[in-house]
């Protein structure tokens, strides 16, 4: 189907919660998850809390030191490790990993507590140990789900799993602001803390780990043979790699470049947030509980933003929102940086979250859309590596860029000061360089777009307005499902699949929608009757034409393409095809006539595949029972004549065709068309739902157990 978008996702009517291992491997997941960003919180806000005395340079070097700590082994270093994980058992892995992440965790407000001179340096040591840990531990979570899950729910699967990864965050922030909003309640009750929400944060956070250990320790996981291989690095985990190797994607059009260009400046956007926002909320008077709301705010805008990034402004055209998206975030960056109040900070950082989240679903599915297959691939882990490496830059850069600025009083005259701290300077000057470019990014995603329609204010209210833009655009954008079709002479077998396949494909959850042609609507039924009745043996060739293309117009509007807006999956026995080879090749008319009364018919319709069963008229006609009908009867010369239009229709289009031997058995015929159709189904991992941070390694959609 030319004019479509992959395919829908089968609808999935299980829950994958309801497999009792997932579900508790699943619970063990979201308890690492929520101790891992309560860490990064407790972590820098104890980096800003021992240096609270030295230098506004020392200050931030602190925190840089931390974010960087937190975020850069997962970016860089995860192919490294990765193969070594491979040769790991999973389930020790895991719990090993839990149990030694939940003893660093402890020790850090130990260490502080019993030399509070080695506890910065302790700090950072055990953090960087413990992400070391954590790297170990990702693949084998990674690699642990499919042996739970059948690969039907995999996409599920994954799902829940970026859900444990990323909802987490935002729980994890309002937790560590709760925490700290009751600090002097906690500070009463045990005078021995100094830094009683940072302490208690890591202690939770250490709990958190070894109950995940245990739940992990008695899961029933089957026994994998450990690799004793050579080392194989995951490609798509080697951020640096994949942007290398993704660089040709930049080739194929300025689409990929804005869409690139907008996800790194929204990313490198929440970094800056990432990166200074504990000194940024503390230089506004607030603590803890302030850096735990805008982390909170921008997670929660994040994860709205991928929410309802399909839904928003429908009539609208993607690559404009896909710009404006971007500018929404720089300049959400840019005022929280020169407005000094902490409500309006967290309500921007939604904002930036929301403008991120909006960037990622919405050029995710533009490049699904519009790259051609073979360069998506290379797109998407472009767009992946690019993203982390923003965010890391973004959030370690930020910190260092604050303490070489520095904080200042202007004097306004008078008694009259402007504090001018370097957090607010890091967050304007970087919001000032991301609206630049995200105009560009903008203006790139809108480069030669073959559907722009009027300008972008119009456009932009008739959308508000609930006015479509034009009915092609609409079309375009809604057609989710697949078109397969069958082609053959009489008696090839073409019902026979048609059967079979809708069975097979309802098994794995399809909606699918089994028809042919002539016939499948009421018209159709009457002109089929027409048609094939002997008596009409006056119908002249020209007449008989227009008689199947009316069939088909109706047929393809009426329940074609309404079934492929609803995501289903459409196999007809019999199409265009059929119309070129008998009328066209059969009937001596000019096919190349014919090919445009059928395309205008279809309104231009082409299906995803055509499986032609090929077999000789002799073969084919001796299967049938019955009356011949009007073109049954038709000579052998007719049928052999059909036969070849058939043929140099599939060899004109190898890659749009599979073209089998009728003669085989009926079974080895449906596996050999099912062999086909597999890659041509979704991919059970979605790729909108995909990490747009990297703080944790992108999930693979399959890897073998
Ligand atoms: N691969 C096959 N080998 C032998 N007979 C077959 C095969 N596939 C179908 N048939 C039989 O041939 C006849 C015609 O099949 P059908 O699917 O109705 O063909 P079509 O829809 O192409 O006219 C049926 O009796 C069917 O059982
Ligand atoms: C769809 C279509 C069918 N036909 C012919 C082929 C068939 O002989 C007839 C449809 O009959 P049908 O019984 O559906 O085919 P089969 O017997 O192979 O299952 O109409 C055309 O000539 N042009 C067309 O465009």
């Amino acid at each position: 189907m030319s004019r479509s978008a992959p395919l829908g996702a089968p609808a999935e009517a299980q829950n994958v919660l309801a497999i009792t291992p997932f579900r508790r491997l699943w619970i063990s997941l979201s308890l690492s998850n929520l101790g891992d960003w309560l860490s990064l919180l407790a972590l820098v806000s104890l980096a800003a809390i021992f240096t609270a005395e030295s230098s506004t340079l020392v200050h931030y070097l602190a925190v840089t030191g931390v974010v960087a700590i937190k975020l850069a082994p997962a970016v860089l270093l995860s192919p490294l490790v990765g193969s070594l994980a491979d040769r790991l058992d999973r389930r020790w892995t895991m719990v090993g990993g839990d149990v030694l992440r939940g003893l660093l965790y402890v020790s850090i407000p130990v260490v502080g507590l019993l030399s509070s001179g080695f506890a910065l340096q302790w700090l950072l040591i055990a953090s960087l140990l413990a992400e070391i840990v954590a790297l170990l531990w990702t693949p084998a979570r990674d690699a642990t789900i499919p042996t739970l899950v059948p690969k039907r729910m995999l996409g599920q699967a994954n799902k829940l799993t970026l859900l444990a990864t990323y909802g987490a965050a935002p729980v994890a922030a309002l937790l560590f602001a709760a925490l700290a909003s009751v600090s002097n309640l906690l500070g009463a009750l045990v005078p021995s803390m100094a830094n009683p929400e940072a302490d208690v944060a890591l202690y939770l956070n250490a709990l958190t780990f070894f109950v995940a250990a245990i739940v992990v320790a008695s899961l029933p996981l089957p026994k994998h043979a450990v690799s004793k291989g050579s080392l194989s690095p995951n490609r798509d985990a080697n951020t640096i790699h994949a942007v290398l190797a993704g660089r040709t994607a930049v080739g194929s059009g300025p689409l990929v470049r804005g869409v690139v260009t907008g996800l790194a400046v929204t990313a490198a956007a929440g970094g800056l947030v990432l990166g200074v926002g504990r000194p940024h909320v503390e230089n506004l008077g607030a603590g803890n509980a302030g850096f735990g709301v805008l982390v909170a705010a921008l997670f929660l805008g994040l994860g709205l933003g991928v929410v309802s990034g399909p839904r928003v402004l429908k009539q609208f055209s993607r690559r404009r929102l896909l710009g404006l998206a971007v500018v929404l975030g720089a300049l959400a960056l840019l005022f929280t940086g020169a407005i000094s109040d902490m409500v309006l900070s967290a309500v921007l950082a939604l904002v930036l979250g929301l403008g991120a989240g909006l960037t990622w679903v919405i050029g995710t599915g533009l490049i699904s859309v519009e790259v051609e297959e073979e360069q998506r691939d290379s797109a998407f882990a472009l767009l992946h590596g690019t993203g982390r490496l923003a965010l890391l830059l973004g959030a370690v850069l930020a910190p260092l860029a604050a303490g070489f600025a520095g904080d200042h009083e202007i004097p306004l005259g008078g008694p009259l000061t402007y504090d001018l701290y370097g957090s607010g300077l890091v967050l304007m000057a970087g919001g000032l360089i991301a609206v630049v470019a995200a105009v560009v990014a903008y203006r790139q995603a809108n480069t030669g777009d073959p559907e722009a329609g009027p300008g972008l204010l119009p456009e932009l209210f008739a959308a508000l307005r609930g006015v479509t833009p034009t009915a092609e655009e609409e079309e375009e954008a809604r057609l989710t499902g697949a078109f397969i079709v069958l082609e053959g002479g009489e008696g090839a077998g073409k019902s026979t699949q048609v059967r079979e396949l809708t069975v097979w494909l309802r098994d794995q959850g399809f909606e699918v929608v089994g028809t042919r042609q002539p016939g499948a609507t009421k018209l159709g039924m009457r002109l089929r009757g027409i048609l094939l009745d002997r008596e009409n043996s006056h119908i002249t060739d020209r007449a008989e034409v227009l008689l199947y293309a009316a069939d088909k117009a109706d047929h393809v509007e009426q329940e074609i393409l309404p079934a492929l807006r609803r995501g289903a999956v459409v196999i007809s026995d019999r199409y265009v095809d059929s119309l070129l080879a008998y009328q066209g090749a059969g009937r001596d008319l000019a096919v190349e006539d014919v090919g445009e009364i059928s395309a205008w018919a279809t309104q231009g319709l082409v299906p995803d595949l055509t499986v032609l069963l090929d077999v000789r008229p002799e073969d084919g006609l001796s299967r049938l029972g019955g009356p011949a009908d009007r073109i049954e009867s038709e000579s052998v010369e007719f049928h052999t004549r059909v036969r070849k239009g058939f043929r140099s229709l599939a060899e004109a289009n190898p890659d749009r065709y599979l073209v089998l031997d009728a003669r085989e058995p009926q079974e080895k015929i449906t596996r050999e068309i099912q062999r086909r159709l597999r890659p041509l189904l979704p991919d059970p991992i979605d790729s909108s739902s995909e990490a747009v941070t990297g703080m944790i390694p992108v999930i693979r959609p399959e890897q073998e157990a």
